[in-house]
């Protein structure tokens, strides 16, 4: 049988101080780089995600066979680690994973010296890495618009190398703030780059130990922001948030200032509280993937009319996040449709008030994106043990504000 939460909420009103997961993102990078540098730095404030503490668990595995389960940063970083620390390994990971390509990092990474074979299909995992014989190469040219985590993966190891690497991105840049943030880690460790126009440099250098706080994650932000968008009432604090932030999922900022929710910086985090919503959205996600799917919901159930681009990588994520969208907004009489190539367009229709049902489709944020729609009607969401990837407490922080849960397994 299907496991299923149900929620509501009686009043619509909300109040309360959340203390929101760490981000993955930040954390991961701060794992492999410390890692790395092979000597003992403090990691503060890692992420309770399983993509986290996943990675925290492989890279002190000894086993030959290492499954990076569903977690994109894991398959990719570690693919270049092992890659560089010259380890024989097996990458596998879920069925999923096993359709996410990688061929754009194996290729950059056999470029370099590294032999990497295919256990099953060309450009795919599962991936036996074999070792790394460095001929000296440190010049690349690389795919940008597939997905921001190949450059990541090359750009953590590139100071290894006993040239460096100089990275040319081809193409459109995509998830480019994911890239900037990986920039800001190593230099946070001490690793100096450059990035201008297209081009990445990274001379050979050694890491630094140091002590780094992870932030709170700022894509798990984003289903609060929906809340209050949602929400009858609301004054809600989101702590651990910083104004001055590696993650470009901040940008949930300035579209949620147009979608009805002001956010004030305090002390502890953020502050959100209602304000005038607008009546149509058009927006680029190329920068901010992860946000894409908690706006679509939030739209449905706010009937704001929602033109949206930069959602190419969304096909190639833990599930096709557009078709799985489409499928979803259908159940509330929406239509999300490709109006040209590249550009999709959704005018909500009318919200049916009895309970809405949800499909997750093995993935952390089609739950999260559509349980803020409880504010307007019963929601029930299917197999809601998805969250756990990146914020495993989020069904218990719903009920600290006010939220009912019901689980039915
Ligand atoms: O580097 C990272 O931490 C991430 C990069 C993004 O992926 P793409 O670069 O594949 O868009 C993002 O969607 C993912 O959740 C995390
Ligand atoms: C796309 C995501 O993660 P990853 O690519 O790291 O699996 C995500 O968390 O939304």
């Amino acid at each position: 049988m299907t496991n299923t939460v149900t929620l509501s909420h009686p009043t619509g009103v909300l109040n309360g101080s959340i203390k929101l997961p760490a981000s993955k993102s930040e954390a991961n990078r701060a794992l492999i780089i410390a890692a790395l540098s092979g000597q003992e730095s403090e990691l503060h404030n890692l992420s309770e995600a399983n993509d986290t503490q996943l990675l925290q668990r492989l890279l002190k595995s000894n086993d030959e066979t290492i499954d990076a389960e569903d977690a994109g940063t894991v398959m990719r970083f570690l693919t270049a680690y092992y890659a560089v620390t010259g380890q024989q390994k097996t990458l596998t990971g879920t069925e999923r994973m096993c359709q996410r390509p990688i061929k754009v990092l194996v290729e950059a990474l056999r470029e370099l010296g590294a032999s990497i074979d295919y256990l099953r299909e060309e450009g795919y995992p599962p991936l036996k890495i074999n070792g790394f014989q460095g001929n000296g190469n440190n010049k690349l040219s690389v795919r940008s618009d597939i997905s921001s985590q190949y450059i990541s993966a090359l750009l953590m190891i590139a100071p290894m190398l006993p040239e460096g690497m100089v990275l040319e991105l081809e193409g459109k840049i995509s998830s480019r703030p994911y890239i900037e943030m990986t920039l800001s880690l190593m230099k946070h460790f001490g690793v100096e780059a450059t990035f201008e126009e297209n081009t990445i440099t990274v001379p050979h250098q050694q890491y630094k130990a140091a002590s780094f706080t992870v932030e709170s994650d700022w894509s798990a932000a984003s289903y609060w922001y929906s809340m209050v968008a949602l929400a009858r009432e609301a004054d809600i604090t989101l702590l651990g948030l910083r104004e001055n932030s590696y993650q470009g999922d901040k940008a949930i900022v300035d579209i949620m200032d147009r979608l009805g929710v002001y956010t004030a910086f305090t002390e502890e985090g953020v502050r959100l509280t209602k304000k005038h919503q607008e009546k149509s959205l058009l927006y680029d996600f190329s920068n901010c993937p992860d946000l894409a799917q908690t706006i679509v919901a939030l739209c449905t159930g706010l009937g704001v009319t929602l033109e949206m681009t930069g959602v190419e990588s969304l096909r190639i994520k833990e599930t096709d996040r557009i078709q799985a969208l489409q499928i979803e907004v259908l159940g509330m009489n929406t239509s999300l449709e490709e109006i040209t190539p590249g550009v999709f367009r959704m005018k909500p229709g009318l919200l049916n008030k009895h309970e809405l049902c949800f499909r997750t489709y093995q993935d952390h944020r089609m739950a999260m994106a559509f349980a803020p729609l409880a504010l307007l009607a019963p929601v029930q969401i299917q197999e809601p043990s998805v969250v756990r990837k990146s914020y495993p407490r989020f069904w218990e922080d719903l009920e600290k504000v006010g939220f009912s849960v019901i689980t039915n397994e």
